[in-house]
């Protein structure tokens, strides 16, 4: 398959974590994944990270948001709000490899925190009215959970742009996903570079991008057919009636 022909243009080329910096007795040293990473490089314009629930993906995705100053709960470098003080330390004790250019823009986007990222986006528009139409003119509260999602990515991201994106197929469907990878795809090509924590065998699938995985002991680097999310998927629609016969007999 012809890959998307990416360009190497990587605002963030790695980290390093300084671990002396975690206060003792953290949960971030038990995180089987994390506890031995000291360095990691990131290699293309797409970087996922996979694994099962619990393996340290949003932790370190966060971290890396925090590192590089954005608002730990979602949203662009400028926004300014904190509904609870949840997020780890971990964004202390990393040090960024950043690229010689620096994005033009950038989004922190976590499905869990989408609702106040929403708020805050109409408490700008209250204070500097015609602040929506960076996101399509409509509150994103007026949108479904989907539509407003999209409307975002759809209006908000941009080539030269650094995403930093926490499962952002929690909302959509199949076909949106699909829309989700042509958007992604098409912006990495003129610049932007993607992090995206993800579940979905749909968005895993974009050519050439680098899958990290996050089980065991070691976050490494896998192909596609290698992620669970695929092979459950594949093993699920391709063996339906065995693989329901075993689970539920
Ligand atoms: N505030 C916290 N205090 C203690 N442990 C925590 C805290 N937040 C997360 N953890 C633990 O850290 C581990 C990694 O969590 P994380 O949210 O990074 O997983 P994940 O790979 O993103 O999972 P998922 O796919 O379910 O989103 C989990 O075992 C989780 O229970």
């Amino acid at each position: 398959m012809e890959g998307v022909n990416l360009m190497d243009n990587r605002f963030i080329q790695g980290l390093k974590i300084n671990w002396e910096r975690l206060e003792r007795g953290s949960y971030i040293k038990e995180i089987p994944s994390l506890k031995n990473l000291s360095e990691l490089m990131i290699q293309s314009n797409i970087t996922f990270f996979v694994g099962e629930n619990g393996t340290g993906k949003s932790t370190l995705l966060e971290a890396i948001a925090v590192a590089y100053g954005f608002n730990p709960e979602g949203g662009t470098k400028n926004f300014n709000f904190s509904t609870q003080d949840t997020h780890s330390s971990l964004g202390n004790a990393i040090v960024l490899v950043r690229g010689a250019i620096r994005p033009k823009d950038g989004y922190f986007l976590r499905a869990e925190s989408f609702y106040n990222v929403a708020s805050q986006i109409d408490s700008y528009e209250r204070d500097d009215p015609g602040y929506l139409s960076y996101y399509g003119g409509k509150s994103l509260h007026k949108q479904s959970h989907g539509e407003s999602f999209l409307a975002l990515i759809q209006n908000r991201f941009h080539r030269e742009g650094l995403y930093l994106l926490d499962e952002p197929e929690a909302a959509l469907s199949p076909q949106r996903q699909l829309t989700l990878l042509i958007t992604i795809c098409q912006l990495a090509k003129e610049g932007a570079q993607f992090i995206i924590a993800t579940h979905s065998p749909i968005l895993l699938g974009i050519p050439n991008a680098d899958i990290l995985s996050f089980d065991g002991d070691i976050v490494k680097h896998i192909s596609y057919e290698d992620t669970e999310s695929y092979q459950v998927t594949e093993m699920f629609i391709n063996n339906k009636e065995y693989l329901l016969n075993q689970l539920l007999n």
